[in-house]
């Protein structure tokens, strides 16, 4: 479920009409996602090229005055040659518009699928395209700070109360502790470029063993470039909601990250708790989520348990995966 406003064939007829990209033919409502509301519409073309969008509708979660930074990242990595969607500009020249109340975005179509269990060779694809798109964010205008570190993941898990963790699941309270620990000891001195901050497989789109798209930049920040491997290694690695580790897709994401973009041996020292940090961000969203969202509401909540898993995971066994 991820179409939250219904959108006449005349209202989106009349926001088309403002980019040079031909007539409407058809829109559909996409259904994966749950933050915004997603069409792919397609068009007769024209000047801007291509004849398939992704129209988006920004419905929550995002400031409305965070768009430019995230657009412009597209644009940035895009024009630079990164696997990105470019941001379709009106012709007044502006990346999003406002409809019914609410920002629209019209975005390149990308090809590609995104994976349930990725295979080695797509996690080491995954890796040498986030060391690129690293390298190419290093001279990125926008800044954005990161709002979903350590200190704010264990602030938001004091917040939501062992009580309610504890109804979620009686092994969740305990991860409060844990949070602080690990903010306390969070490295701040890593070589740092603008990071996607949540690369998972579903935010990925894969032509076979080849990454053709890196969307949904919408929690893209600044901050270091090792947290961002991190992330995606917790995200990529694991099997059966977190309790199978696959050392080989692991490994190969490392190695393919590495193909571009050697660490630094601080970094390397780093990864296992910039893991168990990244471990601990979807922890506390997913809890936070988990008791805002009513039991029956449309959208699926994710567990926060998958994530506690791989947290329990990286503590224990984090400095030898790493090698570190
Ligand atoms: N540029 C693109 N090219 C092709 N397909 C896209 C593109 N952008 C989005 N999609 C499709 O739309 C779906 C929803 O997009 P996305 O994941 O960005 O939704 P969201 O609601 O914004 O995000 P979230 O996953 O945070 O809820 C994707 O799974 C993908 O199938
Ligand atoms: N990718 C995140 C959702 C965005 O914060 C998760 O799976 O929890």
């Amino acid at each position: 479920m991820a179409v939250y406003t219904h959108l006449s064939s005349e209202a989106l007829a009349d926001l088309i009409a403002h980019y040079d990209v031909g007539e409407v033919v058809s829109a559909k409502g996409i259904a994966e996602g749950v933050s915004n509301s997603n069409w792919l519409v397609e068009t007769t073309g024209g000047t801007e090229g291509g004849t398939r969008f992704i129209l988006t509708m920004y419905e929550r979660r995002i400031d409305i005055a965070e768009l430019p930074f995230f657009l412009g990242l597209l644009d940035h990595l895009s024009e630079h040659g990164a696997p990105v969607p470019r941001t379709i500009h009106d012709r007044s020249g502006a990346a999003s518009r406002t409809i019914m109340g609410k920002a629209v975005a019209l975005i390149e179509f990308l090809p590609g699928v995104s994976v349930d269990e990725p295979t080695a060779a797509q996690a080491r694809s995954v890796g040498k395209v986030l060391a690129q798109m690293h390298a190419l964010a290093q001279d990125f205008s926008g800044q954005r700070a990161n709002d979903l570190g350590p200190d704010v993941s264990a602030a938001v898990l004091a917040e939501c109360g062992a009580d309610a963790l504890a109804q979620i699941d009686p092994a969740l309270p305990a991860v409060i502790a844990v949070a602080g620990d690990i903010a306390s000891r969070w490295p701040t001195d890593l070589p740092q470029s603008v990071i996607h901050s949540d690369l998972f497989p579903d935010n990925v789109l894969m032509l076979g063993d080849k990454v053709s798209a890196l969307i949904d930049f919408y929690f893209a920040c600044n901050d270091a470039m090792a947290y961002d491997l991190a992330v995606t290694h917790a995200a990529w690695s694991f099997a059966d909601h977190g309790r199978t580790y696959r050392p080989e897709v692991g490994q190969a994401l490392l190695q393919g990250y590495e193909s571009v973009r050697q660490l630094l041996p601080a970094e390397r020292e780093s990864l296992s708790l910039l893991a168990q940090g990244a471990a601990l961000r979807f922890v506390s969203s997913r809890a936070q989520d988990w008791i805002d969202t009513p039991a029956d509401a449309l959208v699926t909540r994710k567990d926060p348990m998958d994530f506690v898993r791989r947290l329990d995971f990286y503590r224990e066994n984090g400095a030898q995966v790493f090698g570190s």
